[in-house]
């Protein structure tokens, strides 16, 4: 629908691919790990709700970081993520649905599924506790609507994130049926990254709706900025994985999950 405004050309790329990917065998069948229990866990124990994404690499990413990633997830709940985001898409971001299988297996939290899902029969490649809808992608011709999707995907059980980055994204968010709404701090067709964005498409996002922060939080000061603006949770991956390998990704983790709160935690000094 709204091919009109040029998206990037890593992001045609990504598009592309992910309309040529295939879809699973078997429709799955998901007992879910409940994404609001998660985060009212960890608010309960002081911390800030963070999903702590691992993303091997990225089209804005240098490098790639290439350890198990089910020792960066176990680093992760370590240092206090609610819950985990794992990237499924293998041409841009490195990731695998074997690598989510394994680390939803490792540990206890709810993982979501990041990827590209553009038709129902992608939602059958491998089980996981939420799901990625993306309103700008599935506004694209040739790709089922959000609201059929959103339905397919709660049939199977998985709860749904879905993404907007506009009002008018929101509201169709919002029409579809979600409850829970991320707000991509990514303009995905120029690929700058505006915190301003979260800050001004939030208000929009009625009570009753759980609200994420995505993309670009970097700092103890954009936690607590992102919190100031209404999120209930925050999206958080360059900045914990990094991707220079000595990175420590649970210390990175603590540091962003302990930054809403009163909880003093040394900062290490190299990042
Ligand atoms: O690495 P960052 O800037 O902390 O961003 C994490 C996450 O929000 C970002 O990876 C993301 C947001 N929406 C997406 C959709 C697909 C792939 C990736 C994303």
């Amino acid at each position: 629908m709204d091919d009109s405004e040029e998206i990037d050309p890593a992001v045609q790329s990504i598009l592309d691919a992910a309309r040529e990917r295939g879809g699973g065998g078997d429709r799955v069948s998901v007992s879910p790990r409940s994404l609001s229990d998660a985060f009212d866990a960890v608010a309960a124990d002081g911390r800030t709700p963070v999903i702590a994404e691992i993303k091997p690499t990225s089209p804005t990413a240098d490098g790639e970081r290439t350890d198990d990633p089910v020792d960066l997830a176990r680093q992760m709940v370590e240092g206090g993520a609610a819950a985990l985001s794992v990237l499924t898409e293998p041409d841009h971001f490195g990731g695998s649905a074997a690598a989510l299988e394994r680390v939803r297996d490792a540990v206890d939290v709810p993982v979501l599924r990041k990827d590209f899902i553009l038709h129902e029969d992608q939602l059958d490649v491998v089980e996981a506790d939420v799901v990625l809808l993306i309103v700008r992608f599935l506004e694209a011709d040739g790709t089922d609507d959000l609201a059929d999707l959103l339905t397919a995907a709660r049939e199977r059980g998985f709860q749904v994130l879905v993404e907007a980055h506009t009002p008018a994204e929101v509201e169709t968010a919002l029409e579809a049926g979600a409850d829970i709404i991320g707000v991509n701090n990514r303009d995905l067709a120029e690929l700058d990254v505006d915190l301003g964005t979260f800050e001004s498409v939030a208000p929009d996002v009625p009570e009753g709706v759980t609200l994420i922060a995505e993309s670009g939080i970097q700092t103890a000061d954009d936690v607590t900025r992102m919190c100031d603006a209404g999120a209930d949770a925050l999206l958080i991956g360059s900045a914990i994985m990094d991707h220079d390998a000595a990175t420590d990704v649970e210390a990175n983790t603590r540091r962003l999950t302990r930054a809403d709160t009163d909880a003093v935690e040394t900062t290490p000094t190299d990042t």
